[in-house]
């Protein structure tokens, strides 16, 4: 099925597009493009300029409005020109099949939008059976609504051929089947025989997690990038994949981790992002089981963000929509020792901003809003570690007697 792969990123430039709308102003449109980059980037891929429009809504037939469009069109030819070639242009929303159509058809080079840009991560990251079939799966999912769109390009660059079907189609064609609904029942197919194969790895993992023993599980939860897999290797004494880019953790790790006599589990999961297609989630239902059977999450921010807020948030409607939003929780301020803030001046009368707010004003807001239920840490300066680990020895203690009271290895050791 390799004919179907819609694009693969390489070393190549890009240019990213957003709009500015009555609910996305200027700043937000930026920060939503500085992670599109980062999200390029982490494909491999160089930002080489933004374009943003102001408009009402996007528009339905290209996304940004004619004018725009063409504007971009000159600067790709400019840049052909100068031997520049631009390899793709990267949309900051999800984009119809029609909308991929017409601006193709305008601009001649690769489109992208977040979404798909996502799932060449997700693609490349995947490293075990379980992630690769959910990729693949999702991947489907998100190609079946826009194949008219991918035939009429095959036939564009094949001149006609049709020859995208897979080799050895010749006589797989049902009696009056076009080109395109053969695709589309391969395609159903395939995406049942992955849903079948997902089905049976689910079934293994659940027995697996069920053998596990009676222990309190902790899954670490968060946006991507906060370095939740940092806290893990430091917590777990493990060595988990972490680095500074999206999505450095598709997999699940659960590691055993012992706080004085109490023996718990600890899971790594799959950052967050904002602008994730629920159809996207779904297709990790699996990996973030580990998540929904969590007796206890911490979840993880990364406070030196300048958008940390709305990333709490974004990770709170995703838990909601996991069926996860009313599970013990614990909110981790990570990466204090990156925090800035900008001192104001003493004569300086305008109200301060949110950048002028020092980390004591910050975390005695936050405490205050969590009522207390938070703490602030630096998994990489090991700064605070042995709060958290204080902390996590009475919740996970407490829960583990409520689940399990008959257990005995607590009490012997316990101080009474
Ligand atoms: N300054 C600073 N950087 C940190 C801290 N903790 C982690 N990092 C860095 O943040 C980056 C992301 O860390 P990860 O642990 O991979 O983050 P993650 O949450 O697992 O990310 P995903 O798996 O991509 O969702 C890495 O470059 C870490 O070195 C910290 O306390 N301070
Ligand atoms: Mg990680």
């Amino acid at each position: 099925m390799k004919e179907f792969v819609i694009s693969e990123v390489k070393a190549e430039t890009a240019v990213l597009v957003g709009l500015v709308t009555p609910d996305q102003d200027e700043a937000k449109t930026k920060e939503y493009l500085d992670e599109l980059e980062f999200l390029a980037d982490t494909a491999g891929a160089v930002t080489v300029k933004r374009f943003t429009q102001k408009v009402p809504a996007p528009n339905q037939t290209t996304y940004v409005g004619k004018g725009k469009l063409d504007e971009i069109k000159q600067y790709i030819l400019a840049e052909e020109e100068a031997e520049r070639e631009i390899g793709m242009v990267i949309f900051d929303d999800e984009l119809s099949a029609r909308q991929i159509r017409n601006i193709e058809n305008e601009l001649k080079v690769k489109i992208l939008d977040r979404t798909s840009l996502i799932l060449d991560i997700f693609a490349m990251r995947a490293q075990t059976a379980s992630a690769k079939t959910q990729v693949e799966l999702a991947q489907y999912r998100y190609m079946l609504p826009r194949l008219q769109r991918l035939w009429t390009h095959l036939e564009r660059q094949g001149g006609g051929s049709g020859s995208g079907g897979g080799k050895g189609s010749v006589g797989l064609r049902g009696p009056g089947e076009t080109q395109l609904e053969m695709d589309r029942r391969i395609i159903l197919n395939r995406m049942s025989l992955l849903k079948q194969r997902l089905a049976e790895i689910d079934k293994q993992k659940s027995t697996q997690r069920k053998n596990r023993g009676r222990l309190i599980r902790v899954a670490l939860v968060g946006y991507t990038n906060v370095g939740k897999s940092t806290l893990m290797n430091l917590m777990a004494k493990s060595e988990v994949f972490a680095e500074n880019k999206l999505f450095a953790t598709l997999d699940t790790t659960v590691r055993k981790v012992v706080i004085e006599n109490l023996p718990f589990l600890l899971a790594d999961t799959v950052g967050f992002i904002r602008k994730l297609p629920t159809d996207l989630v779904d297709s990790f239902k699996s990996t973030l089981d580990e998540v929904r059977e969590a007796d206890l999450l911490l979840h993880v921010v990364d406070i030196s963000h300048p958008d940390f807020e709305e990333q709490i948030n974004v990770v709170n409607n995703t838990l909601k929509d996991l069926g996860c939003a009313d599970k013990p929780s614990m909110i981790i301020f990570n990466k204090i020792d990156a925090y800035t803030w900008v001192d104001k001046e003493p004569d300086d009368l305008t109200p301060p901003t949110k950048e002028n707010i020092t980390l004591d004003e910050l975390k005695r807001t936050w405490m205050a809003k969590l009522n207390d239920n938070c703490l602030f840490i630096s998994a990489r300066n090991k700064t605070n570690i042995d709060e958290l680990r204080d902390v996590l020895y009475k919740q996970v203690r407490e829960l583990h007697v409520q689940k399990y009271p008959y257990n005995d290895f607590l009490y012997p050791t316990a101080d009474v």
